[in-house]
């Protein structure tokens, strides 16, 4: 019996998310700058007769069935090697630090950490190529977990490409206690959007801003596409956002598909005081320093 193994892996924001036109498949054609940021789940495999998943602490929202994408990936991973089902199996288990439907790829981080698990597990030696190719058929965020760092996303935003990144920042992430759906916020960016361009343009300045490293004029050029359809679907953000505003009038982003609202700071002490005053004002919030490494081993066997 082997003995299990335990792999992190980090939140994302998007510091850009230019979002185009439907595709023929169902996902819309992204040109994106992926940061992945300090929040992370743990997720530890071991070897077992039948898949299973179970959660550390309870939380709301997560599937603990088939449909969990952290057993989609085990499947997928058994799939890609051509071993028998029948034979390969494992008990995971995940411990969330990230918000669920908060927009920061908490479940395409579950996925990577248990393709990384599994393969070390089995002593299977997939290439990392291999590796990001399967996870892109699991989700368009799964393929950044594994590589963290600061990537550009092109494709429906599995085609990762790693940027160079010399900005070292600290994010006031603003949770809110109601989730959104991805599908449904995409859903209103195409009513809102009607004439969105096949393929969004690239975010040069903003890959500029980052190879430069200074965290004012990242600031001014973050961006969302999706942030029109976000308000809309949840016009309470609005008041979120106005709040951070007047507080930091740079620098303040939507995470993905949201809700999740993102200060940028650069000094740790400043986004303290920042997160100290919100929650003063009844927000929950946290920090998180960014950018941070891809899905990582923490446990060897
Ligand atoms: C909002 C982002 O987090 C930004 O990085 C992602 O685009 C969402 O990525 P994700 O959650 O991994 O999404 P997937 O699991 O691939 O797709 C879930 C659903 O989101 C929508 N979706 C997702 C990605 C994409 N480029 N276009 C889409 O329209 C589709 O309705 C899709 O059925
Ligand atoms: N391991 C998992 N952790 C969290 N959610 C999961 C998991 N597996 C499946 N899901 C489902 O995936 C959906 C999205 O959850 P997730 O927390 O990844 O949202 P998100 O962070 O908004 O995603 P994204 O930013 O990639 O759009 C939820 O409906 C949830 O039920």
């Amino acid at each position: 019996m082997t003995r299990p193994v335990t792999v992190r892996a980090p939140a994302k924001i998007n510091l850009h998310l230019g979002v185009g036109g439907l595709r023929p498949d169902g996902k819309h054609a992204l040109a994106t700058i992926y940061q992945a940021v300090g929040l992370y789940d743990d997720v530890t495999v071991r070897d077992a007769l039948v898949w299973s998943v179970a959660l550390t602490e309870p939380v709301d929202g997560v599937p603990l069935d088939d449909d969990n994408i952290a057993i989609r990936a085990g499947k997928a991973l058994v799939e890609h090697h051509g071993l028998h089902p029948a034979d390969y199996a494992a008990e995971i288990t995940i411990a969330k630090g990230i918000p669920v439907m908060g927009g920061m790829a908490g479940g395409s981080a579950d996925a990577a950490a248990t393709l990384l698990a599994l393969d070390r597990l089995w002593d299977l030696q997939t290439p990392d190529d291999d590796l990001l190719e399967i996870a892109g058929t699991l989700g368009s965020d799964v393929p950044f977990a594994l590589l963290g760092g600061t990537a550009l996303g092109v494709g429906h935003g599995e085609i990762v490409t790693p940027l160079d990144d010399n900005s070292s920042v600290w994010w006031v992430v603003v949770l809110s206690d109601e989730g959104l759906s991805t599908p449904a916020v995409y859903g209103h960016f195409d009513e809102l959007s009607p004439n969105a361009p096949a393929t969004p343009p690239l975010p040069d300045d903003l890959t500029e801003a980052l190879a430069n490293g200074d965290p004012q004029d990242i600031g001014d050029l973050l961006a969302n596409d999706l942030w029109p359809a976000a308000r809309d679907l949840r016009p309470d953000l609005v008041d979120v956002e106005v709040q951070l505003r007047s507080m930091s009038p740079d620098g303040v982003l939507l995470s993905g598909s949201g809700p999740t609202l993102l200060m940028l700071l650069e000094d740790v002490e400043e986004a303290r005081s920042m997160a100290a005053e919100l929650t003063e004002r009844g927000y929950r919030c946290t920090l998180a320093p960014g950018p941070v490494a891809g899905a990582h081993v923490v446990t060897y066997v």
